[in-house]
């Protein structure tokens, strides 16, 4: 399957709307994939409360045996520095907790960065260098923060950074302070996180966001230019990005926006539905032909077999 080229926006009612949506989504991608013990999946994950429904989705899927984890290896994208790896709000515990301790995954195939390292510089180095000999990153499922952050890269950083320490901004310590009893004074004041340009570089990126808190970033990201003060504005430059939201986190779109990427999702839909019903068959480029299989009725009932979808349906496929 090709890259879609796109920025895509999908629109769910709810949070768990939007974490069977990913899940789901996710799902495909491994399944697809086939991963192998010598070719695993390699997936990005975040922390956050944004992408535990589809963590709770995925681990779903796991226990009703239609998902495997066995042969994906995954990269969390940040952890703050400071707090033991035990500690209850450090995002290695976050993690087991929440999704690898009910999925079938390898602890071995876990990585999350280590930010009570002693060098801390080495560490981040480390990162980078085995994401790159595991192939790179084939989809990083990102969360933002309310100013626009993905992972932790808070406004001003750079579009090209990469795993590295980073101060944190006062409104993200001010928000992760409701996950530390609400003592501003416990939250830490450094993580280290994987750069805007980690991120970039991954194959494929999913990003969640959802609550209207988020609306004004989510805006920010789609609806202006590219601007490092709201880093997943970056994802404009990516050729295969999706956002997942909720009805919620629209309220600062334009109307506009938001119909168009819902009409983007429902031709999309048609055009799925009816690649679904043929196949290509033939040689290449002009000589290939287009063979049905099934449903040239349907096709034609849907008046959908205009020149338009079937490139279309070729380009995607
Ligand atoms: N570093 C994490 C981000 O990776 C995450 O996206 C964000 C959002 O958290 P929540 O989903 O709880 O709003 O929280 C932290 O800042």
């Amino acid at each position: 399957m090709h890259p879609a080229r796109r920025l895509e926006l999908i629109i769910r009612d709810d949070p768990a709307a939007v974490g069977e949506y990913i899940g789901d989504y996710i799902a495909k991608r491994i399944t697809d994939f086939r991963p192998t013990p010598d070719k695993p999946f390699v997936l990005g994950l975040p922390t956050g409360s944004s992408p535990i429904p589809t963590y709770k989705h995925l681990i779903r899927l796991v226990k009703d045996g239609k998902l495997s984890f066995k042969n994906v290896v995954t990269f969390n994208m940040d952890e703050y520095v400071g707090l033991p790896r035990d500690h209850p709000e450090s995002y290695h515990t976050f993690m087991f907790r929440e999704f690898f301790s009910h999925v079938d995954i390898d602890p071995k195939h876990v990585n999350l960065l280590n930010g009570s390292a002693q060098d801390l510089v080495g560490e981040c180095n480390a990162y980078e260098e085995k994401i790159r000999a595991a192939g790179g990153i084939e989809l990083f499922l990102g969360g933002i923060g309310e100013d626009g952050h993905i992972a932790f890269n808070e406004p001003g950083s750079s579009l090209a950074s990469r795993t590295r320490i980073k101060t944190l901004a006062y409104d993200t310590i001010l928000a992760n302070a409701r996950f530390f009893a609400n003592d501003i004074a416990a939250v830490p004041r450094m993580a280290l996180t994987v750069g805007v340009k980690t991120v970039l570089e991954s194959r494929e990126v999913v990003v969640v966001v959802t609550g209207q808190r988020k609306a004004l970033a989510l805006s920010m990201a789609i609806e202006h230019g590219v601007n490092h003060l709201w880093t997943l504005s970056a994802l404009q430059t990516h050729p295969w990005a999706l956002i997942v939201v909720d009805e919620d986190a629209t309220a600062e779109l334009r109307v506009k926006t938001v119909k168009y990427f819902k009409s983007i999702e429902r031709v999309h839909e048609e055009v799925e539905a009816a690649r679904a019903e043929v196949a290509v068959i033939g040689g290449d480029g002009d000589e290939q032909q287009i063979g049905v299989i099934t449903g040239l009725s349907t096709w034609k009932r849907r008046e959908v077999a205009s020149p338009v979808l079937w490139w279309f349906a070729l380009e995607c496929r």
